[in-house]
């Protein structure tokens, strides 16, 4: 496997203490991080999050999707819940990278949808590989997840990869009226289970 462990250190964030660990894929140069709470290589079953980077939602408070606010909802959760790991995985855009997904901004500024817009370009819909989370988990310790998503793919290409998902947990926040379409198009064309119940109401 391409993906090895590097470094790690604390990492104080506003919901507690995290232990921030730090891997490298040697086949493509990309640094991956996890974001570990409490006591996560004890056998059970952990609260997990795969989070793809969205630089613009992450970072830089964008309305145009979830991603930031998942984020934040799930490192809250774990902390919550005494324990548990985020994946930071550095596949921008769905795996197109920054500038392509500012492409794909553009497009859909001109009415495209978020997967019009990807295949403009050339692209599938979603070009992400989540097999570099195994020996991320592996080094962790980790065998069983609990995963927060709302994205089946995500559940089903970590087992395919080696990681026994045993509950799905919902992680719906951050709805908005810019992001409505693009939610609606993820729910449509891309599988995500999600019901406008499960919204916070805002
Ligand atoms: N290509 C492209 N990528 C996008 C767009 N909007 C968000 N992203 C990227 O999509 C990724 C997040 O994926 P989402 O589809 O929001 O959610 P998910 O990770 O599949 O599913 P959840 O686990 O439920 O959040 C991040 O890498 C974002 O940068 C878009 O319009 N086009
Ligand atoms: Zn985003």
């Amino acid at each position: 496997m391409s993906v090895q462990f590097v470094a790690e250190s604390k990492l104080p964030m506003p919901w507690g203490v995290f232990r921030m660990v730090g891997f490298e894929d040697t086949a493509t140069g990309k640094e991956h991080v996890a974001l570990v709470y409490g006591e996560i290589a004890d056998g059970q079953p952990v609260l997990a999050r795969l989070h793809s980077e969205c630089l613009t939602g992450d970072a830089l408070f964008s309305l145009r999707c979830d991603c930031g606010f998942q984020l934040q909802e799930a490192l809250r959760r774990i902390t919550e819940e005494g324990a548990g790991v985020l994946l930071y995985l550095r596949q921008e855009g769905r795996g197109i990278g920054l500038l392509n997904k500012i492409r794909a901004y553009h497009l859909q500024d001109e009415g495209a949808d978020t997967v019009e817009a990807n295949e403009r370009l050339g692209f599938a819909a979603d070009m992400r590989d989540y097999s570099l989370c195994l020996p991320m988990l592996r080094y962790l310790g980790v065998e069983q997840v609990r995963l927060m998503t709302n994205n089946p793919r995500k559940v089903k290409a970590l087992e395919a990869a080696g990681v026994q998902v045993v509950e799905r947990v919902p992680l719906q926040v951050g709805k908005n009226r810019h992001n409505e379409q693009y939610l609606e198009t993820k729910m449509d064309k891309l599988g995500h289970m999600m019901t406008d119940s499960h919204f916070p109401k805002t």
